[in-house]
């Protein structure tokens, strides 16, 4: 053999070992979430106590050393090092003290990592001396002191509060390894925008989108009608700030046109407005006016995508074109209902659906700032490129809505061009629309940027998951039986063993893994378990929206899947970040275990440990070695 060659083989055989090795190291911990609403704070405090972990693991290291109270203390300063670590003075005994606890942590909560991943996650200035502090480690000996100097170096040299903050980084980088998110990042809260800054820092982590993700991804795809639903729902929840500030869009013609043609109106008030809420009455009836009118412009708009697209079957929808001449009743089906808080003297009785000058000008122009927006542009460009319809990870499958099926839990199918898609190629077709609309936001009315729209309210929308939605009854219409919308099949049919195993089937899956899911909020109010079909099926929107909060009775599930077990987590309401530091209000968790494993997970039952072995096989068969 040439020396070259040589040295080559010894290259590739020292990373076989490398591979090898790696296998057997734990599984790293995975982290999932849903339903975020633009809940901010509350997301943020998940990902600050990663549902609760770091509350484990300082028991785990400090019960016997530490009272609860000290515990919690540290772990708020893990949480909020801005506040716990940046706002305090301490002497340089407490800094001392608070060094060994966070050194202490990291080396326990970087143990099942090889050094080179711990290494790559350190901050370059550091990672000498945190190498030190975390490998040569060794309690017995007489290396205190050489520990000791290094910390009473950093805390003369004035670096304690940058290198205690980078330690509470670390801690919480090695906690949870990877975050799963299953949608619905925007609507009904404020601040999704923050939720995204702040997914886009997030060193691992895929997104499964949500159909309130969809309707913002079709607006910068240039849906009117998506643009329109999506200011319809900020407005309804009162929330002008994420276009304004966030987006830096302006809403001042929609301001001025509203002012000109709509009234207050019982209907259209802004919702859920608590007592911190900072509009007056003013800002109030300015929503009020302006949300009337986008609602309009929309149900315009919707109808004519219904009108240029017969493949969607959603004619019953046409609902501008079945008021009664005076716009007082409406007749659906044989039965005529008053109109209530109407707001209809822009519908025009002989063409319904088609848009005043002004409103076109007006949508026209909203889309046009949105797609200038910069910040928008990379929110919506991030969302397209790291989210999918569905994921499969470790063995398990993740999606937020649904797969339509029929009553007999057959996958539903829809037909375009010939062809005809279900299950999981439904899932794949619509991916598609995302991308192409995405690639074209200059086009309005292709038939890409309209599926976009379908998959908000198609009855075989994979993430709607309802047969209709009825925005227009709950709007106008007093009688509630009109507002029902019918859940697809699929959420009786998610009950069932057999049936979730049929769609991990369809996926490609073993049936040992679990389908996790969000999009309905779990009733735990009423009983209703996270977990379903005999533990294949996890739920888990429990709704951070604090607008459903009433109905779950909870702020929401998570998961956890680490090496001995995967575990739901619930949560409490939480408040504000204000609240929470002050009076070191945590959002408690109740762990609920899904299943613990008899042997420890290892990196080698993974996807990345399938990929190494892979690799490694690769090599061996590459010198001829078995
Ligand atoms: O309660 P709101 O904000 O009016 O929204 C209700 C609408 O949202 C939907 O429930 C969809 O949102 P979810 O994904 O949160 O269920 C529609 O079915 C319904 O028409
Ligand atoms: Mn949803």
């Amino acid at each position: 053999m040439e020396n070259n060659d040589k040295l080559q083989q010894l290259d590739d055989l020292a990373e076989v070992i490398n591979l090898e090795a790696i296998q057997q190291l734990p599984k790293a911990t995975e982290h999932f979430i849903s339903d975020l609403h633009g809940e901010f704070e509350a997301f943020d405090h998940l990902m600050r106590n990663c549902s609760g972990i770091i509350r484990i693991k300082i028991a785990d290291v400090f019960t016997g050393e530490l009272t609860s109270r000290e515990q919690e203390q540290l772990a708020f300063t893990i949480y909020y090092p801005e506040v716990f670590i940046q706002e305090k003075d301490r002497s340089s005994d407490e800094w001392l003290i608070l060094l060994n606890r966070l050194v202490k942590l990291t080396r326990h909560v970087s143990s099942k990592y090889t050094r080179s991943k711990v290494r790559k996650a350190m901050p370059k200035v550091y990672a000498y001396i945190l190498e030190e502090l975390l490998y040569q480690y060794d309690q017995d000996t007489n290396k205190q002191a050489y520990y000791d100097v290094i910390f009473s170096s950093i805390i003369e040299l004035d670096l304690a509060v940058n290198f205690a903050t980078e330690l509470t980084t670390l801690i919480k980088r090695f906690v949870v390894d990877h975050l799963h998110v299953l949608g619905d990042i925007y609507d009904r809260g404020a601040y999704p925008d923050l939720i995204i800054d702040t997914l886009m820092q997030t060193p691992s982590v895929d997104i499964q989108l949500g159909n309130h993700d969809i309707i913002w991804i079709g607006a910068y795809s240039g849906s009117l009608a998506c643009l329109a639903v999506a200011l319809r729902i900020s407005l309804r929840y009162g929330h002008t700030r994420l276009l304004e500030e966030g987006y830096g869009i302006s809403l001042d013609r929609l301001r001025k046109f509203s002012e000109q043609f709509y009234q207050d109106n019982a209907a259209f008030r802004p919702r859920g407005l608590d007592a911190q809420s900072p509009l007056t009455d003013d800002d109030i009836l300015d929503i009020t006016r302006m949300h009337q009118a986008i609602t309009i412009i929309q149900f315009k708009l919707e109808n004519q995508i219904i009108n240029r697209r017969p493949e969607f079957e959603m004619e019953d929808r046409l609902l501008l074109g079945k008021l009664n001449d005076d716009k007082s009743t409406i007749t659906l089906g044989d039965v005529t209902y008053p109109i209530k808080d109407g707001c209809f003297d822009l519908v025009d009785s002989d063409s319904p659906d088609e848009l005043h000058l002004a409103e076109e000008l007006i949508i026209h122009d909203l889309l046009h700032q949105l797609q200038q927006s910069p910040r928008f542009k990379e929110h919506i460009d991030f969302l397209v490129k790291e989210g999918s319809m569905y994921q499969t990870y470790n063995n398990n499958l993740l999606f937020h809505g649904c797969i339509p099926c029929s009553e007999d839990g057959e996958f539903l199918a829809i037909n375009f061009n010939g062809e005809s898609y279900a299950g999981k190629a439904l899932m794949d077709f619509y991916a598609n629309a995302i991308q192409v609309a995405h690639a074209n936001p200059q086009v309005n009315d292709d038939l890409e940027t309209d599926l976009i729209w379908y998959i908000w309210s198609g009855d075989r929308s994979s993430l709607f998951g309802k047969h209709t939605m009825k925005t227009f009854e709950r709007y106008f219409i007093e009688d509630k039986a009109t507002h029902k919308e019918k859940q697809n099949p699929y959420y009786q049919l998610r009950e069932d063993e057999a049936f979730c195993e049929k769609i991990l089937n369809e996926f490609g899956l073993e049936t040992s893994g679990y389908i996790i899911n969000g999009h309905t909020p779990v009733k735990a109010l009423l009983g209703e378990n996270p977990i379903k079909a005999g533990g294949k099926m996890l739920v888990i929107d429990g709704g951070l929206s604090r607008a459903y909060q009433k109905e779950t009775g909870i702020a929401g599930y998570t998961l956890i899947d680490n090496s001995h077990e995967t575990y739901l987590v619930a949560h409490h309401p939480f408040t504000t970040k204000a609240d929470a530091i002050e009076n070191y209000r945590d959002i408690i968790p109740e762990q609920i275990i899904v299943s613990k494993r008899i042997e420890r997970a290892k990196v080698h039952d993974t996807d990345i440990g399938h990929q190494l072995e892979k690799e490694a096989r690769q090599l061996r068969e590459k010198w001829f070695l078995k």
